[in-house]
């Protein structure tokens, strides 16, 4: 926290030493370029952290500036007129958080779609600012803006733009430095496992762009008052462009970088505007080159500015996690004739099967039969045509990631999925986390401390585990197998759904994973679904086998009973496996 403050405090000394030095000129300058600043260090914290790449925040700080406008049009030197700054804020943020989880809800991500659905908006914004002229002042815009009440427009503002920027900064900081702040880049790192985490990513998500838009909305309600004057080219693209540079120059993944970009950019522009007529294009190589030459913006440059704005390594006294209900009963899952079809192709054909009795169930068959595709139709990776999926006693008509998981089921995938560019405490931590978490507590950095008798039995079996500074993407093909199945094992839940979770693994780590996965059934009343192609282990674990084919179910029984069946033997070319 003293470390938070110091960091804080320097900054806000910095800024408000500006004037004093560089006289009143700049002082009004840069606070325009700190105006920019506040919405590219928006752009950073969302693009950056979050991996949301927003081309459209001009359109924010154009919502907010023309609502300032009114607000200090209609109230003048009333001191109500300065509720017109946060009504804009918390206006622009509210539209942005309800825009972005609407896009998100029920899909990920993938490739620039939200980005290009950000940069439309504001193609049209730009449109109504230029055609609405009762309210925006039509392509002229509203001008004669008053100032804010009480202070003059130079260095009184500069001081409160000032003071806001700092304050953003620390607040940005502290978020990112905040449980909410590991989880936008775990989000950035892989939302799927987010999902199958129980973690609402489109809600983690959204929230990332409405403080983003917020900080966009500030710097609107700040330069209506200081440039007196707002026109439809705060919506156009081309300012939105402007923002995302300064971002990329100054170096999107830090807190500071932003700021930098905009101030380095803007003083550039300044200097090269009354020069050169071609300044435009000295700016843009200027642009290439950062980009080319330093992928991480200019904040690569100041290693120990960069180190103010970075990750700290901070060790806790370990609490114990608040406990999950248990519940006495294991958790059940019957397929009734479900149909998979992707394309032309059949992926199950009328598959049922339900849980028993037993706790560890195995699904075993050849290639290709479907095993793999049973698991992910369950936890909606793949779209069902036909047929019903109970968990627990209830249809669950369009199941999702998070959805099942809320249902108490942890899903391994073949192929480890973990966060790579989280440490290893970090990836535990968010496993931890989930649907334990309540309130504002994503906002309390206590959670760090967290711990769980489940989680430090983990760590005394797999010692690489206690390493947890080290990045999940250091770790070997079986450690990241390891930590996946912890990170699972540690949200506590009923129901375990491994593929293949012994692929790759030494003998020692495969006899450690069964003896770990054998205990936490005992601990947690677990029941556990294994896909497995090793019989060996299937002959460990397994209380009941099902064998699938061609999509659906073919035998079950024991081990012994399903390598006695002539059908199973049959689909095996050569016998048993
Ligand atoms: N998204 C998809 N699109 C098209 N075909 C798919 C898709 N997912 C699975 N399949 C096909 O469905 C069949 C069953 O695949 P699945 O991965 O479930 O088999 P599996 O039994 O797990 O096999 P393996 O033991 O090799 O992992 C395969 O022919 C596979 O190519």
């Amino acid at each position: 926290m003293a470390y938070f403050l110091v960091r804080s405090l320097l900054i806000l000394a910095f800024l408000i030493l500006i004037p004093p030095l560089l006289g009143e000129f700049w002082a009004y300058q840069l606070g325009l370029y700190f105006i920019y600043g506040l919405a590219a260090l928006g752009i950073g914290l969302a693009w950056g952290q979050a991996g949301i790449l927003p081309l459209g925040q001009g359109m924010f700080v154009a919502i907010a500036a023309y609502v300032t406008a009114h607000g200090l049009l209609a109230l003048g030197s009333s001191p109500i007129a300065y509720l017109a700054l946060p009504a804009a804020c918390v206006l622009v943020a509210v539209l942005a958080f309800a825009f972005a989880a609407l896009v998100f809800r029920g899909r990920f991500e993938q490739g620039p779609s939200f980005s290009l659905m950000t940069l439309a908006l504001t193609l049209a914004a730009f449109q109504v600012a230029n055609g609405w002229s009762r309210v925006t002042g039509g392509f002229n815009g509203l001008r004669n803006i008053p100032g804010l009440p009480g202070l003059d427009g130079f260095l009184d503002l500069y001081y409160l733009i000032a003071i806001l920027l700092g304050l953003s900064i620390a607040a940005v900081d502290y978020l990112l430095h905040a449980p909410i702040g590991v989880l936008w880049r775990a989000t950035a790192d892989n939302e799927r496992r987010l999902a199958f985490l129980g973690y609402d990513v489109a809600v983690i998500k959204a929230a990332a762009f409405a403080v983003a838009s917020g900080l966009a909305g500030l710097a609107g309600a700040l330069y209506a008052p200081q440039q007196n004057l707002v026109t439809p080219d705060l919506a156009g693209f081309a300012f939105s462009g402007d923002l995302v540079i300064f971002a990329a120059v100054g170096g999107r993944a830090t807190v500071l970088g932003p700021v930098i970009g905009a101030i380095v950019v803007g003083v550039l522009s300044a200097e090269l505007r009354d020069r050169f007529p071609w300044w435009e294009i000295g700016i843009a190589l200027f642009f290439i080159v950062v980009v080319l030459r330093l992928p991480g913006g200019l904040m690569t440059l100041f290693v120990p500015l960069r180190r103010l704005s970075f990750t700290r390594t901070v060790t806790r006294a370990r609490s114990v996690a608040p406990g999950k209900p248990r519940i006495a009963t294991s958790l059940s899952v019957a397929f009734e004739d479900v149909r998979v079809r992707v394309g032309d192709v059949t992926i199950l054909d009328g598959l049922s099967v339900r849980t028993g009795e037993e706790a560890v169930l195995c699904v075993i068959g050849p290639n290709g039969a479907g095993k793999t595709s049973t698991l992910n139709v369950m936890t909606g990776m793949l779209p069902r045509r036909g047929g019903r999926i109970v968990i627990d006693g209830a249809d669950v008509l369009r199941p999702e990631p998070a959805i099942v998981a809320s249902k108490g089921v942890a899903r391994k995938f073949q192929t480890p999925s973990v966060f790579p560019k989280l440490t290893i405490d970090e990836n535990l931590a968010v496993a931890l986390w989930a649907g334990r978490w309540r309130g504002f507590d994503l906002l309390r950095s206590g959670l760090f401390g967290w711990t769980s008798p489940l989680l430090e039995e983990m760590r005394r079996r797999f010692q690489f585990l206690d390493d947890g500074t080290r990045p999940a993407s250091a770790l070997s093909h079986g450690e990241r197998q390891i930590l996946e199945l912890t990170m699972a094992l540690i949200t506590e839940p009923r129901m375990l759904l491994l593929d293949e979770p012994c692929a790759g693994l030494s003998h020692e780590e495969t006899t450690a994973v069964i003896d770990a996965i054998q205990w936490a059934r005992g601990e947690l009343n677990l029941r556990v679904i294994i896909i497995e192609h090793d019989m060996e282990l299937v002959r460990r674990l397994a209380d009941r086998v099902v064998v699938l084919h061609q999509g659906r179910f073919l035998a079950d029984g024991s081990v012994e009973e399903v390598q006695r069946n002539p059908e199973v033997r049959a689909v095996y070319v050569g016998g048993s496996r």
